[in-house]
């Protein structure tokens, strides 16, 4: 894994922006049945897509792919653990995923879209950002950043001071 460099931070405003930019590229591929939600980066972008496309059934996949221990919420920091499924009743209503959409906030390394996309492999998966590693597995998303970049979701942050790049680069 590319340890990030490079940080990007994301307010609430651009994030809804960039969320209703992913919107106006999914209509025009719906119909879609209902929403698959990946938990939980993907359900604050899943709410402004749902709402944009008129969509009210929203359902969840409760992943996690990233150890509590090794992420301490800090740059450089994050290591993906094992895969975990935390719900026993996936494919329930899904079938093989056809007229599903599944959103998420990022696509990284590809690991969680690979998995989810093994389930659903029907379905039109969507990401708001996606770095080059995971970008073939994504069908839309919006915005690239590079693989040596952390994007700082508004729900993970808050304002704080932070060092002028020079500094941060002589450090
Ligand atoms: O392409 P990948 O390398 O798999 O990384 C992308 C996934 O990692 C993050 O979720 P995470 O599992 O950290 O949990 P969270 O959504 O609860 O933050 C993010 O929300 C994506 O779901
Ligand atoms: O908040 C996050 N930002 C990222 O860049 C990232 N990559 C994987 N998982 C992530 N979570
Ligand atoms: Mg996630």
């Amino acid at each position: 894994m590319v340890s990030p460099q490079k940080t990007f931070p994301v307010s609430w405003e651009e994030l809804h922006r960039t969320a209703k930019a992913l919107a106006w590229r999914l209509i025009a591929l719906g119909p879609f049945k209902g929403i698959v939600a990946i938990t939980r980066g993907g359900l604050v972008p899943a709410a402004i897509i749902a709402r944009e496309l008129d969509v009210r059934l929203i359902d969840t996949v409760c992943m996690s792919s990233y150890s509590e221990e090794d992420s301490g919420g800090t740059a450089g920091v994050h290591r993906p653990g094992d895969l975990q499924l935390l719900k026993g009743d996936a494919g329930k209503i899904w079938g093989d995923g056809t007229g599903w959409l599944i959103i998420d906030d990022l696509v990284d390394t590809g690991r969680t879209a690979k998995y989810v996309r093994e389930m659903l492999p029907k379905a039109h998966f969507a990401t708001v950002y996606a770095k080059p590693a995971g970008r073939p597995l994504v069908d839309t998303f919006v915005t690239e950043v590079s693989q040596d970049t952390w994007i700082y979701f508004p729900w993970d942050i808050e304002p704080q001071f932070i060092q002028p790049i020079a500094k941060q680069q002589r450090s």
